[in-house]
């Protein structure tokens, strides 16, 4: 049987059968996604409509569309977060929802970062860093301590370890929500809406940030924003999600490129330059 367990609101880890198997933080690795006819319904709305999706181990994939297409709802499921009404995911081939008796499991750390950044309020930034690793006594406190630093230089925050979350900016908190779903090292890190309510340079930033991020660490990386540009920069390959379904998958480069209407509508929207030029 997978168990869940949650890692106050960023993160959580799968693992076979035995929540005391201690956990290794340095085994992390990438996983591979395989999204089979997955079918989500909400009072009758069909929100995802036979998706098939493959996202490589350690790729950085984005999701991209209008408000409204269910990118959330498909990275919600992603993470169990939702169950579907029909359809599968595999995670490294094994089932996350019609778990197989039987079959070989192998465990692997998730985390998710949310679009509000869902920090504690009453907690400093090391605090909130460092919750999972406290809340699991995954390692000795001094070493807690060296991950916190670690993880806060990681993102560009270095010293800001006692500041309280509510004296932060909004791209402070988003990089510090960042620090903290990687104290656990995940294997798998996702992000909704990261850009939402951030300024073009901070957003710059931030896209710097999670590229930065991939040089130093295997993990595999997805991303839903309707934030093309962003999309275009960061991601290894991308996929536009239009009323509930897959329109196009590819390279930024092939995305650009898309003949397809609906592709080229969304850039145009989103690219319209100034009047007149
Ligand atoms: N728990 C829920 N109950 C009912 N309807 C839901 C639920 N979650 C999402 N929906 C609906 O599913 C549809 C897709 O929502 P979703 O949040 O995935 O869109 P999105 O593409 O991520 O857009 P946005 O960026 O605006 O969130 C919307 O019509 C939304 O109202």
């Amino acid at each position: 049987m997978f168990a869940k367990l949650k890692h106050g609101l960023t993160g959580s880890f799968f693992h076979a059968d035995n929540a005391d198997r201690p956990i290794n933080l340095e085994d992390t690795r990438g996983v591979g996604i395989r999204i089979e006819a997955l079918n989500k319904y909400f009072d009758g709305h069909h929100v995802l409509k036979d998706i098939n999706l493959e996202i490589k181990s350690g790729e950085t994939f984005s999701i991209i569309g209008p408000s409204g297409t269910g990118k959330s709802v498909l990275l919600k499921h992603i993470v169990k977060l939702e169950s579907p009404d029909s359809g599968e995911i595999y995670i490294d081939d094994i089932p996350i929802f019609n778990e197989a008796r039987g079959q070989e499991q192998r465990d692997y750390r998730y985390s998710m970062v949310f679009q509000s950044s869902a920090l504690f309020n009453s907690l400093t930034v090391g605090e909130n860093v460092g919750l999972w690793l406290r809340e699991k006594r995954v390692c000795k406190e001094q070493r807690i301590r060296e991950i916190i630093r670690e993880k806060l230089e990681m993102v560009g925050l270095v010293g800001k370890e006692q500041l309280r979350t509510s004296e932060l900016s909004g791209g402070m908190k988003k990089r510090v929500a960042i620090a903290r779903s990687l104290a656990m090292n995940p294997d798998l890190i996702l992000y909704d809406e990261p850009t939402a309510e951030l300024d073009p340079v901070t957003t710059d930033e931030l896209a710097n940030t999670i590229l930065k991020l991939k040089e130093s660490t295997k993990n595999t990386t997805v991303i839903v924003t309707h934030d093309l540009n962003f999309a275009l920069y960061i991601s290894d390959r991308i996929a536009m999600m239009h009323g509930g379904t897959i329109v196009e998958v590819g390279t930024p480069r092939e995305i650009k490129k898309s003949e397809n209407p609906i592709v080229r509508g969304f850039i145009y929207t989103t690219t319209k330059g100034i009047r007149g030029d």
